[in-house]
């Protein structure tokens, strides 16, 4: 068989994304040097960002698989290199478009990406669980997606979805998202401080700097869908996300219980104060199946936190703003729904036909159905009268 040409093996290593930046290592001038030789040995030398990436071994392993794959390649030789720090400014140029100032790419008029903030009036209600397997359910759907956990209580995210540890690298200033095996990039408020047992203790503008640092120093590129997993109640995160992005989506997540549903129709509120849209209210923990009962084959469900919380918010805040928000969903109490999350491996991967998965892919499922629209939607405009 005839040794490959050159433009085979660049067309191979064209289908392999760095797994931070998602994008083929041949845009990002991650390939260095390529010699093939007369036995189809094709030696190669491929850059990362930085020294110690996290990620050198799936880098090793999808050039190796993708150049072995090419007809003709006997062996692939692939060696490692670092970046040089002017290697790494032109990536950096690259990825923002050459533009100096960054921006909030999420605020911009012509964004294609849906943001959804998932909020709730007080801690403990399954906030974050709710966050990540949404996140999971749209990536399983073919959707990009990311995940801004900006809750400075509980910053749970990252070892929900198995990264507890990551760091993010950085490339200069430009911040990269922590890639999951799931496919949802996620950076967290957590991996922000020098220690990951420091306690934050910071006051509104602190907040607001770390906010809007995870949304426009860090390199998104093109989402789909970005979740924001906000901290319990209405305070300066809530505040920070409504002035500098008002174009997000509000998820209220409340348990049947009437002192959470007070408090997260406030959080609601809060969130139309700002002028987001509240799109719908989960309620979880809604009811325990009764497991006596499975065994005989009828239905009963134990009312473990009360019931009614969710369409109370619901109705409330229907009420209040003109518009319908519904309930998208009633996750029953699982085991496995806390078991997933404390292994890393969110339920509606490690066990999707629970329940508890189908009424979380099925809210996944609509939230990513809707379209963008205006209805509903306060636009922040004071009516004159004409002179
Ligand atoms: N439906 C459910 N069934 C069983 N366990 C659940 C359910 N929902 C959440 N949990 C568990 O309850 C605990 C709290 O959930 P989670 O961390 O998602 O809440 P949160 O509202 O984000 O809390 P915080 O605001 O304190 O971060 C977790 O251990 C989680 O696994």
């Amino acid at each position: 068989m005839s040794s490959p040409s050159l433009e085979q093996v660049q067309a191979a290593l064209a289908t392999v994304n760095d797994p931070e930046i998602k994008r083929p290592i041949t845009d990002l001038g991650m390939v260095d040097t390529v010699e093939i030789s007369d036995s189809g040995v094709v030696t190669l030398t491929v850059l990362l960002t930085v020294a110690g990436c996290p990620l050198k071994e799936t880098i090793t392993r999808d050039v190796t698989t993708a150049v072995g794959k090419v007809p003709g390649v006997t062996d692939v030789a692939l060696t490692l290199g670092v970046m040089t720090d002017e290697q790494r400014s032109g990536l950096k140029e690259v990825l923002s478009g050459g533009k100096a100032q960054r921006e909030i790419p999420f605020a911009q008029p012509g964004s294609l990406t849906k943001v959804f903030a998932i909020a709730s009036g007080k801690g403990g209600v399954g906030k974050s669980s709710v966050t990540v397997n949404l996140a999971l359910s749209m990536a399983k759907s073919g959707l990009k997606v990311g995940i801004v956990d900006a809750d400075i209580y509980g910053h749970s995210v990252p070892a929900m979805l198995g990264v507890a540890d990551a760091r993010p690298t950085q490339v200069d200033d430009l911040i990269m998202p922590v890639p999951t095996s799931s496919g949802v990039s996620v950076i967290s408020i957590g991996m922000l401080k020098p220690r990951r047992d420091q306690v934050v203790a910071w006051r509104g503008p602190m907040l607001d700097r770390a906010l809007v640092q995870m949304l426009s120093d860090v390199y998104w590129g093109d989402l789909d869908v970005l979740l924001l997993d906000l901290p319990p109640g209405t305070g300066d995160v809530a505040i920070s996300l409504g002035q500098h992005l008002p174009g997000a989506e509000v998820v209220v997540v409340t348990t049947p219980q009437e002192a959470a549903a007070e408090v997260a129709e406030r959080a609601g509120t809060m969130a139309s104060m700002m002028h987001q849209r509240v799109v719908g209210v989960v309620e979880n923990m809604s009811f325990l199946p009764c497991p006596h009962c499975a065994e005989d084959g009828t239905e009963h469900r134990l009312e473990i936190f009360g019931s009614g919380g969710g369409a109370r918010v619901a109705a409330t805040l229907s009420g209040r703003f003109g518009y319908d928000v519904p309930v998208l969903g009633e996750i029953p109490l699982d085991t496995s729904l806390r078991e997933g999350g404390d292994v890393g491996k969110p339920i509606v991967d490690a066990d999707p036909t629970a329940p508890a998965a189908q009424v979380l892919a099925s809210v996944a499922e609509r939230l990513a159905g809707r379209g963008r629209g205006l209805a509903g939607m306060q636009l922040g405009l004071t009516p004159t009268s004409k002179f």
